[in-house]
């Protein structure tokens, strides 16, 4: 493979791309960028991407929104455990999870085991106002968002910890995290 470093970042994308072969599996909250970070991650390395979510309501032909509704939250777990285990046999070089997915003891045993799982967290003022963009997400449309994600973070937290890896992300341009991706992974052994 060769070693030329990706001309976008200041970091050599070949190299880490060649060493770490497993799937990169982004894990975090809901708004955290998962979906958008994961695709250009996928991009800087070369690497395929596919997200979980996407692939849950192709499978179902309905929308997250619609299957939550539809025949609610335990069943789209179920359907996110069987997609997450699919995605991980084939293959990817980036999976983007849904932000419950990592959650599960099957799921995290599995992308642990598999993969290498990097949690994007940020603070709760950020996450509220990225979520408040698109009406997609069925948990925040029980109760007050502000409230719903600050007790999400304190039940996920314990899981989302056990990731091989944890970036910080904050109100830069999307590249920017992309970078400090790319910094950890250079610096992983
Ligand atoms: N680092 C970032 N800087 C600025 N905006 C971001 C960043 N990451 C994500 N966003 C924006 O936040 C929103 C939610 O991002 P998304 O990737 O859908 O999150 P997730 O998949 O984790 O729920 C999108 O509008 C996205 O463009
Ligand atoms: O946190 C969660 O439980 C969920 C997160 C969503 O994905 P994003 O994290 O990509 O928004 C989606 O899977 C579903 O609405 C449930
Ligand atoms: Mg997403």
């Amino acid at each position: 493979m060769s070693n030329t470093p990706s001309p976008a970042y200041d970091i050599d994308t070949a190299a880490i791309a060649a060493r770490i072969d497993r799937p990169l599996v982004l894990v975090g909250l809901m708004g955290v960028g998962k979906s958008t970070i994961g695709r250009r991650l996928a991009g800087a390395l070369g690497r395929s991407f596919v997200d979980a979510d996407e692939e849950i309501e192709r499978a179902a032909n309905r929308s997250v929104g619609e299957i939550f509704e539809a025949h609610g939250e335990a069943y789209f777990r179920d359907g996110e455990r069987r997609v997450i285990a699919r995605l991980m046999e084939e293959g990817h070089g980036v999976i983007a999870t849904g932000g419950g997915a990592f959650v599960d003891e099957e799921t995290r045993a599995l992308v642990l085991e598999n993969g290498l799982a990097i949690w994007l967290d940020c603070d709760l003022d950020t996450l509220v106002e990225r979520t408040s963009r698109k009406d997609t997400r069925p948990l925040l449309k029980t109760g007050d968002p502000r409230e719903i994600l600050f007790n999400l973070k304190e039940q996920r937290g314990p899981a989302y910890s056990q990731a091989q890896i944890h970036v910080v992300t904050d109100d830069g341009p999307h590249e920017a995290t992309v970078a400090r991706i790319l910094e950890e992974l250079a610096a992983w052994r």
